[in-house]
């Protein structure tokens, strides 16, 4: 049996032992209680014209497992500089930032990325489709990126696109799919090779409320069938509603 399925056993395992009794279960109880990702006094700033542009100004904060997590604040204010921290893209200046068992404030590129393709979904505003190929190519492609066998692809990519609502859209193209479809495609790359953490930058401000509410009921399904925690970005106060926890950020600093 591939890793990836392995793993997903083990999580699946943990959902259903709830309640310790015995010393397995109890140990289980607590890793599904144990944060998935810290962040404690991160710091990040950037050198702008001979100037020190200071954006997170010592950062605390935690993912739980199968947790909603937003982060709100005005443009400019660190989001999306945070985010790059947390999906490894990027590294504090101080700080400790921790992802399961892995350090990313001290691996190098190499060990960050490839802890991102394995363990992190990355979804973003414009959607980053490929235009030429279908949903299910775009689908099939994410999980040729990870490594995942060729064998496993056909059963996990029709299983993604029915979990997203494109059960009937599996063949069409990017430009033939509405905005709210063409995210869901993004979804369900972005789950496909089964990550821990879905990291999410704006994924509702291209559309109109509507869709941005299915979307966020698409979100909440994946996270239960899938048992994935979620850490996305907006700007929209009428989706607050729908996280476990919302983080806001003010001059590099979350106020609560
Ligand atoms: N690589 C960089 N070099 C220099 N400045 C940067 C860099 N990355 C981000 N910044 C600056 O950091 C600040 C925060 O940017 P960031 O994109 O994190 O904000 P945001 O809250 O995500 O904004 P928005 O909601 O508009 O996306 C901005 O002033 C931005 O110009």
């Amino acid at each position: 049996m591939a890793s990836w399925f392995r793993k997903r056993s083990a999580i699946d395992a943990l959902a259903i032992d709830e309640e310790p009794h015995s010393d397995e279960q109890s140990s289980r109880h607590s890793q599904l209680h144990s944060p998935l990702l810290t962040v404690s006094g991160v710091q990040r700033s950037f050198q702008v014209g001979g100037q020190k542009l200071e954006v997170l100004k010592g950062i605390e904060m935690e993912l739980k497992p199968l947790q909603l997590v937003m982060l709100k604040g005005r443009s400019g204010s660190g989001k999306t500089t945070l985010l790059n921290l947390i999906g490894g893209l990027d590294q504090p200046n101080e700080g400790e930032i921790l992802f399961q068992e892995h350090a990313f404030h001290l691996s190098s590129d190499d060990e960050r990325t490839l802890i991102r393709r394995k363990e992190i979904g990355f979804i973003f505003q414009s959607y980053a489709l490929m235009p030429l190929l279908s949903a299910w190519e775009n689908v099939e492609l994410a999980l040729r990126m990870a490594g995942i066998p060729r064998s496993q692809w056909k059963e996990r990519v029709k299983h993604c696109l029915e979990l997203v609502g494109l059960g009937k859209r599996m063949h069409h193209r990017p430009y033939e799919l509405s905005g709210g479809e063409q995210q869901r495609v993004a979804i369900a790359k972005a789950i496909a090779h089964r990550p821990a953490l879905i990291l999410a930058d704006e994924p509702t401000a291209e559309l109109d409320s509507q869709m941005g509410a299915q979307i966020m009921s698409v979100f909440r399904s994946i996270m239960k069938a899938e048992q994935v925690t979620i850490c996305m970005t907006t700007h929209d106060p009428t989706i607050l509603e729908v996280a476990d926890h919302v983080y806001e950020m003010v001059d590099g600093r979350f106020v609560t």
